[in-house]
């Protein structure tokens, strides 16, 4: 998957969010897109997924062919605070649903990615009842379990604690190294390893 920016412009009402951003991100590769509070990260990576238009430029998909902007959500994962999940659902309800619209990677199962979530005793607990951390913890999983080519994560571990972080890191390991990832953050810990540094201060 490749997604390549041509001067791309973004602005809600009069204010410009970023301007003139030319870029490509490409499969097996990292990207960190930071910034300070409301300099543009989520609205970028919305961009990136196809949920928000440009005013200016373009923004385009391909993978063997031309992906439409109207077909490109099939092919991305998102995790972000913004985006709810289903609170009166338990985690098992909502994993097994959640599949019947995206696909899991090859050999899992809503069984086993509770399990290696740590989420076993809450496995049958409604999302409702859950922490601010286990919701992240369910949020993170929907998204990077997804078997999609490409995953945006914005501001992937608020609420987790270190053990929160550190299951982060090793989700990232194991099934994150030949897709396309973005990282909207301004904390290092979310996106040290990322290869690829792209500030949205420069293009204001
Ligand atoms: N739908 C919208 N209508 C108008 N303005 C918006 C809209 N969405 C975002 N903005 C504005 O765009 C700017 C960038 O917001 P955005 O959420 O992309 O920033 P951010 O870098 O992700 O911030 P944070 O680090 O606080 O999450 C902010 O000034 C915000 O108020």
């Amino acid at each position: 998957m490749t997604i390549a920016l041509n001067k791309a412009g973004k602005r809600f009402n009069r204010d410009w969010i970023f301007k003139d951003l030319t870029c490509r991100f490409e499969s097996g590769n990292s990207y960190a897109i930071t910034g300070s509070n409301g300099s543009g990260k989520s609205t970028l990576l919305q961009v990136i997924s196809g949920s928000l238009t440009l005013n200016e430029g373009a923004c385009r998909w391909s993978a063997a062919a031309s992906i439409p902007a109207d077909k490109i959500f099939r092919h991305i994962s998102y995790c972000a605070p913004y985006l709810e999940v289903i609170e009166e659902m338990t985690l098992l309800e909502f994993l097994e649903f959640h599949q019947r619209f995206k696909p899991l990677l090859p050999g899992c199962t809503p069984k086993r990615i509770i399990e290696e979530l740590g989420l076993e005793a809450a496995g049958d607990k409604r999302i409702q009842q859950f922490s601010s951390g286990m919701k992240q913890r369910a949020k993170l999983a929907q998204c990077i379990y997804s078997d999609t080519a490409v995953v945006i994560l914005d501001e992937p571990c608020t609420n987790l604690d270190q053990q929160g972080i550190a299951l982060y890191y090793s989700l990232i390991d194991q099934y994150c190294t030949n897709r396309l990832v973005l990282v909207g953050s301004n904390d290092e810990t979310e996106y040290r390893f990322c290869q690829h540094r792209l500030s949205i201060m420069d293009y204001k």
